[in-house]
This record gives C-alpha cells, structure tokens and sequence, in this order.
C-alpha cells in the first residue's frame, strides 16, 4: 500500500470518529511539554439526560456559592480517570443513577484551562438521590419539566438542554465517544480542506486537503495529517488559524477559516501527568473571502513544510464533502 493510501486510509478512520496514534507534531519542541490535569489544564464533564417524558435529570447543589440552585450534573475529572469514567462518576455522586453516554453532545473549551464536554446520557440503573442522601456533592437530584420555575446555578444550560432534545429527535451527527488512545498535550489534527467548485455542475467539487511534510523519528513517516498543539490560553479554533497565518501568510488575509467541528476525540488520562493530553480530530475549512491569483486552486503556501493533497479518490472526496457541506459535525464552541 502506497503512502497515499496509508494516508486515505487514516482520514477514513478519523471521518468514523476512529482515533489515530499521534506520531509527529508540528509545533515546536518547546511546546510539547505534558500537560498535567488540574495543573495546566482543567476538564470537566456535564450531563443531559431525559426520561421517557422529556424532562431532564437536574441536581441541588451543595456548594456554598450556589447552595440550593439547581444544575446538570456536572463536575471536574479526577486525575487517573477517563472522560468517560467521569461521567458515570459525576452522574452518580451527583444525582445516584447510573448512565450510559449517546454521543458528546458539544465542546466548549477557553483553551487548555477549561474544556468541558457535554454528553446526551441514558439511564441504565440507580434511583434518584433524594434529600436524606444530601452529602457534600449534592442535595438531591429531581426530574425537570422544564417549564415549572427551578433557581437555576447557571441559564448556559438552557441551551444544552435542547441542542439535547434537539438531537434525540434528529441526530445530526454520528453519535461520538471519546477513543482510548493516550497523549501528552492537548493538541488538534485538521482535516484542514479547501473546495473548488466546478463551473460545469455536473462535476463533482474538487477537494484539496493540507498535508505536513515533517518528518518523525522515524523518518519514514508517511505523508501525514499537520498535529498542532493548543499551548497556554490557545484555544482549538486559534491553534487552526495559527497554522494557515504560518503555511499561507500570503493568503490569510484573503481567507476565511472555518471551523466545521470535532471527528474524533483521543483521551486515555490513565498516567497523571503523561496522559492528561486530548487530541482533537477536527475538520476545518477554508475559502477566500476574495479573488486572489490562485485559478480554481487552494491558496499558495509559503515554505515546504506543508502541501496540499487533492482528494482524488471519489467516495472518500464525496464523504468529506458531505461533512464539510452538511455540517454533520460534534460542534466546539471556543468561548
Ligand atoms: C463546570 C461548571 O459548569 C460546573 C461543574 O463544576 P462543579 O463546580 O460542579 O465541580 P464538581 O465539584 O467537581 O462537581 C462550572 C464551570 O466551570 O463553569
Ligand atoms: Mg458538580
């Protein structure tokens, strides 16, 4: 199998949500330091979960600057465990049932200090925490209808509320888990894509796709998918931008970058301190804003540390185009 195949293959693993070994990043050295959970970087899980009558599980909370005010469950990952393993946990200690993830529902993220995953959750067990239960985590747990008056700890789940209702009903991503692989930093792979639109609307687009030539330890790295690291107060969308300001400064003026949203997601956090990183398989797309020399093609490059590939191989090209242009993507709000 030929390098580009390697590389074909890779995207559509990432396009199933499957994750990818991170093997070469192309950020400085200096920035790949580990990041370390509740040191450097802040993770916390959020909950929305129905009941057959559309109400959704709330918690009282417990803590003195919101005690009684009432909130998803939601909580901050302990070190060693995984975002899945907070989930269940928080759901439990906060509300005593037991769940099972649909799909993560949304990222917010304000760069590597607070990234908080919200999941659409099912329940599986357990009963409602009730006031006779009230502990330190919570002081009880309740139904909502979601129209009776609650005091609310915060209305910014309002929203998660229904984009929750909103999926159930139509499912407008495929539902996404995070995958199990380990990494140090919090670092993005792009599916960074530019599209020329065929006069003749009978042929398809034509797609192009952004490859690093960076070569790993192990020189014979195949073409390969750029890895940015998101460092301090860098958030995801930033750390995108970043990499067309340095491959294209002669372009980026004349680019609008998008960011579509999240393919995948690689967390294992099992080794405080050496993988508390998250890769984030993301697809961005890029278009000019205005008429440049380039004809029909993506923006010129500066350097030889990137090209772009054109995605030849027609369902592969179809299927990104479909995401690109359906919007079929885990939205990632960088607040
Ligand atoms: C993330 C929040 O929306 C609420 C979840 O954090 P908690 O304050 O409830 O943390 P735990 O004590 O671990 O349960 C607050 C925020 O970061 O905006
Ligand atoms: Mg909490």
């Amino acid at each position: 199998m030929d390098s580009l195949d390697i590389l074909e293959e890779n995207v559509e693993k990432i396009l199933k949500g499957e994750g990818l070994e991170v093997k070469e990043f192309d950020s400085a050295r200096d920035q790949l330091q580990p990041v370390r959970l509740r040191k450097d970087v802040c993770y916390i899980v959020a909950a929305v979960i129905f009941n057959s009558k559309e109400e959704v599980l709330m918690v009282q909370e417990a803590k003195t600057e919101c005690y009684g005010r009432w909130y998803l469950p939601a909580g901050r990952m302990e070190g060693g465990e995984s975002i899945l393993e907070a989930l269940h946990r928080e759901v439990k200690e906060e509300a005593g049932i037991d769940c099972q993830p649909i799909t993560i529902l949304l990222v917010q993220e304000q760069g590597p200090q607070w990234v908080r995953f919200i999941f659409l959750a099912e329940v599986t067990g357990g009963s409602l925490k009730t006031t006779a239960e009230a502990d330190g985590e919570s002081l009880q747990a309740q139904w909502w209808d979601r129209e009776s008056p609650l005091p609310l700890r915060g209305r910014d789940i309002l929203s998660l509320i229904t984009a929750g209702l909103k999926y159930l009903q139509n499912p407008w991503f495929q539902a996404l888990k995070p995958v199990d692989i380990p990494c140090q930093v919090i670092c993005q792979r792009p599916l960074l894509t530019f599209v020329t639109s065929r006069s003749d609307s009978s042929e398809e687009d034509r797609l192009w796709l952004l490859l690093s030539n960076s070569k790993g330890e192990d020189a014979s790295l195949h073409p390969h998918l750029p890895v940015e690291v998101s460092n301090k107060r860098c958030t995801v969308t930033w750390a995108v931008r970043r990499l067309v300001k340095e491959s294209m400064s002669s372009s980026y003026s004349r680019l609008n970058v998008t960011m579509c949203g999240i393919l995948g997601l690689q967390h294992n956090g099992r080794v405080l301190g050496k993988t508390d990183g998250i890769c984030f398989n993301t697809l961005v797309f890029l278009e000019f804003s205005e008429e440049g020399p380039e004809i029909g093609g993506p923006p010129l490059l500066d350097g030889d540390c990137y090209r772009w590939h054109e995605v030849t191989n027609q369902p592969l090209r179809a299927k990104m185009l479909q995401r690109i242009k359906g919007g079929s993507v885990l939205p990632v709000h960088s607040l």
